[in-house]
């Protein structure tokens, strides 16, 4: 798949909803629950973080959930690609990005969400195709001015902010005209996802869905 249909997938799924569910996985036997907590709300694209130990396990679990959509996040080699998209990983997705494993993922035709935090790493994945990427970490390079900045000179990439996003600051990101959507943890909490407080997960994805986007 070429880095120019891997965004254009990408950035069709992003659009289905205002922020992406960035999940670490602890216990495999509740992530269907998880799913279906954050689909219910209004959340369909999931990313399950390659952190855990469980982490494959529970793409497994969830890639089978009406409604969600799952893809794989902290892709660091062309292995991690290879295993999530066997696990039933429909994207990916990374803090930064690599020859190696953008290599890998067009192989495999993994569309592939890679992350920039810099002008110059924006630019050369531009270059080679990838019009939409990871913005990351988000609040601690600058936040939305930063990333407002960005617009300016490259008003043809389109960006997921992701790292130190929450309730309190998602719009302000979703106001920029180069802001789709927006990953963030915060819609899952560990203690409410231990605790199996899925309605719980359910108020906050659905709070999260009704943002509104630019
Ligand atoms: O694992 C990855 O692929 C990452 O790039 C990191 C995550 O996107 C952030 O850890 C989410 O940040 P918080 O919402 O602040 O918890």
């Amino acid at each position: 798949m070429t880095p120019e249909t891997a965004s254009e997938r990408l950035i069709g799924v992003a659009r289905k909803a205002p922020v992406i569910p960035v999940l670490v996985v602890e216990d495999a036997g509740s992530a269907r629950d998880l799913a279906q907590a954050l689909v219910a709300g209004g959340l369909y694209a999931l990313e399950i973080t390659l952190r855990t130990p469980q982490a494959l396990d529970a793409i497994r679990a969830m890639s089978d959930v009406p409604g969600a959509i799952v893809g794989a996040g902290t892709l660091l080699t062309p292995d991690d690609a290879r295993r999530a998209q066997d696990a039933g990983a429909t994207f990916g997705v990374s803090p930064g990005s690599s020859d190696r494993l953008l290599d890998a993922c067009e192989a495999i035709d993994l569309p592939m969400l890679p992350g920039a935090a810099t002008a110059t790493e924006a630019m050369a994945l531009l270059e080679r195709g990838y019009s939409f990427q990871k913005f990351f970490p988000a609040e601690s390079i600058g936040g939305a001015p930063a990333l407002k900045s960005l617009a300016a000179p490259l008003p043809q990439i389109t960006f997921c902010p992701t790292g130190g996003v929450s309730l309190a600051n998602a719009a302000t990101y979703l106001s920029l005209p180069n802001t789709v959507c927006v990953g963030g943890s915060w819609v899952a909490p560990k203690h409410m996802v231990g605790a199996g407080d899925w309605d719980g997960i359910t108020r906050l994805s659905a709070e999260a869905a009704s943002l509104m986007v630019a």
